[in-house]
């Protein structure tokens, strides 16, 4: 079941980087970013590249700081601003409330992919035996071979990490998911499986917002798209 009102909320966010080896040069990226993401929605950051897009995604999850505004993430019944949260605060919205999915794989050496994507489900609370067998299905259905599954993705290619980078995001069961390009390097069989498996998350009440080159997938996905041009910093500074 969806309800109306929002999962994420990004209030007049703003960011500006300082270049302290370039003399302290301020680079104002994006001011008064404003939009929200409901649940069984899937928002799409638009705009050219150097437009802020993985900056604001990279807001919400907490990486970098918010210079002005307020980034609300339902957690239950509770509402936290992530701008403002504690370190600690924010591991735990990792933990039980958003994903994140990038492009690239960052995992500890030596795990195989079997047990890295089973784990990933786990951290929610999802059971073992079903934890696996979710497991099993994401990375069949994204055409990781059988016979790597018990091997550690460091020697896989890099399209073969990076399905088993998407099936370990998409394992576990949180309310909101961001997707920083996951499809990026992806040929066309695989980007239509992940398209399925967004379709899938959406119908589940998930909250996806996320960063899509790729026009094809960006059309298949996305309910709205916002142009981050429209929050452009420089004009607004
Ligand atoms: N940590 C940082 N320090 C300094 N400048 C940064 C930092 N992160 C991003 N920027 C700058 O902010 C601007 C926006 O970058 P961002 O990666 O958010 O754009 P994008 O729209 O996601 O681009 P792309 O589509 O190419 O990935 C760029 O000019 C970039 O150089």
């Amino acid at each position: 079941m969806t309800t109306a009102s929002p999962l994420l909320t990004l209030e007049t966010v703003s960011r500006t980087f300082t270049l302290h080896l370039r003399g302290g040069l301020r680079l104002p990226v994006v001011s008064g970013v404003s939009f929200s993401v409901l649940p069984g929605e899937c928002v799409v950051l638009g705009g050219p590249s150097g437009a802020g897009k993985s900056s604001i995604l990279k807001m919400v999850y907490g990486n970098y700081r918010c210079d002005g505004g307020r980034i609300l993430l339902r957690d239950g019944a509770e509402t936290v601003d992530v701008a403002r949260a504690e370190p600690r605060r924010i591991l735990r919205l990792r933990r039980d409330v958003m994903g994140y999915v990038s492009q690239f794989l960052r995992v500890i050496p030596r795990v195989p992919a079997l047990d890295i994507v089973t784990e990933a489900a786990r951290e929610t609370g999802v059971a073992a035996e079903e934890a696996r067998r979710r497991a099993e299905r994401l990375l069949a259905l994204l055409n990781v071979p059988e016979r790597l599954w018990s091997l550690p993705p460091a020697t896989f290619s890099g399209g073969e990490q990076q399905r088993v980078n998407i099936a370990r995001g998409l394992a576990a069961e949180r309310p909101v998911l961001l997707l920083d390009e996951p499809t990026a390097s992806l040929d066309a069989r695989n980007r239509a499986v992940v398209v399925d498996l967004v379709a899938e998350k959406k119908a589940q009440g998930v909250a996806v917002l996320g960063i899509f080159h790729d026009e094809d997938v960006r059309d298949a996905v996305a309910d709205r798209i916002v142009d981050v041009t429209r929050f452009a910093g420089a004009r607004a500074a």
